[in-house]
């Protein structure tokens, strides 16, 4: 008999993340996974390049053995052994998110034997993934709250956008000494400002980042005259990004220390004041229905509850069809529970009694 979990990756959202998720635990637990139906809701279902070289990674990290790494494969078994520290380096030749790449890695690294540093290039702002500045500004902060010293650290060597890529990055993860804690984020607090950045690069012209700018300090100063915003303009010099790029990262802080984000990439023909608009007005939703956790995190802290000693808590905007899935996954690998329930104000609150998953290596 098959001792595979089998994870169906149309489940719900039908993209990447269910992959991505299904082999990270499968790493972390040592238990042998088969993903099928990759992908199956996405225009070119199977295995991008982004998914490949992430499961190329993790096989390198864990000399796990694989069947059905190709492009384009909608399925994938995946047998890992152990988790190797050390240093990796992945070159995808395009504009794969780096990422969502160092999402799969991320949580599997702080089980390893010995400290790491992954280095990747590829596309750093690429849309429908978290921006880089993301990761480092809302993700990485977050995760303190599962172990506070946890020691991730993500530095930016170039910025690369669609389609070039041509982005470099490094991550550094030391392994944990103890299980991740459990971690609240129920307490809002009061809200204190907000900060961003507005970004050109290329030959793109300046107009565009302050579109980008007036138009989101704009609709923060009309809901909180009283409260800072503050977004810097600036451009990548040529030796920090090669290729044409525009975007926004917006984050709130509270006294609490949520931190919450929004933002967007822009695309050909970027209109700089409905990107700019759209990520306060996304921002500014969060903070009125005082969220601790906005609506691309929620899926991100789904594998730290389901792995984390303890029951771990979020209050939440409404869910995402990623964050059910993230749910789906996780319980069918570690066997937790998730529990949700809806606030009178839109808000969601998800919890967990988690693994307490530590490897002794
Ligand atoms: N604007 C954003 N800010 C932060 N995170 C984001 C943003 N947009 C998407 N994400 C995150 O990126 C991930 C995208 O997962 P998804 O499965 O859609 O991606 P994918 O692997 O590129 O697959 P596919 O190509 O199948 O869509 C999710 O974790 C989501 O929360």
């Amino acid at each position: 008999m098959s001792n595979f979990v089998e994870i169906d990756g149309s489940y719900l959202e039908g993209g990447g993340q269910a992959l991505r998720n299904a082999i990270s635990l499968s790493v972390i637990l040592n238990r042998p996974v088969r993903v099928v139906k990759i992908r199956a809701n996405r225009p070119k279902p199977g295995l991008s390049h982004q998914h490949l070289h992430g499961v190329h990674l993790l096989r390198a990290i864990s000399q796990a053995d694989v069947n059905g790494d190709a492009l384009l494969s909608t399925e994938l078994e995946f047998t890992p052994r152990r988790i190797e520290g050390g240093m990796y380096k992945v070159d995808t030749r395009t504009a794969a998110s780096i990422t969502l790449i160092y999402q799969m890695v991320m949580p599997v690294l702080l089980f390893a034997n010995s400290s790491s540093r992954v280095d990747v290039t590829g596309g750093t702002n690429v849309a429908f993934s978290p921006q880089v500045e993301y990761m480092q500004q809302v993700l990485l902060p977050s995760l303190k709250r599962f172990a506070a010293n946890t020691a991730m650290e993500l530095t930016v060597l170039h910025h690369g956008f669609y389609p070039r890529g041509n982005g470099r990055c490094q991550l550094n993860v030391e392994p944990l000494q103890q299980p991740l804690t459990a971690a609240q984020f129920m307490d809002f607090g009061q809200f204190r400002e907000v900060k961003g950045a507005a970004y050109y690069a290329g030959r793109l012209p300046k107009f565009i980042a302050y579109d980008l700018q007036h138009s989101a300090e704009r609709e923060i100063h009309r809901l909180w005259p009283d409260h800072q915003c503050n977004i810097q303009v600036f451009k990548h010099t040529p030796d920090r990004a090669r290729d044409n790029g525009a975007g926004i990262i917006l984050t709130a802080l509270t006294s609490t220390g949520c931190v919450l984000g929004a933002g967007s990439v822009g695309e050909k023909n970027i209109d700089g004041h409905m990107i700019g608009s759209n990520a306060s007005c996304e921002l500014a939703g969060y903070i009125k229905n005082e969220v601790c956790v906005d609506a691309h995190l929620q899926d991100q802290l789904i594998i730290f509850m389901a792995l984390a000693k303890g029951c771990s808590r979020m209050r939440t905007c409404a869910l995402s069809k990623h964050t059910r899935t993230a749910i789906y996954v996780a319980e069918q690998m570690t066997g937790v529970k998730f529990n949700i329930e809806y606030g009178d104000f839109g808000q969601t609150f998800v919890s967990c009694e988690g693994l307490g998953h530590f490897n002794n290596v």
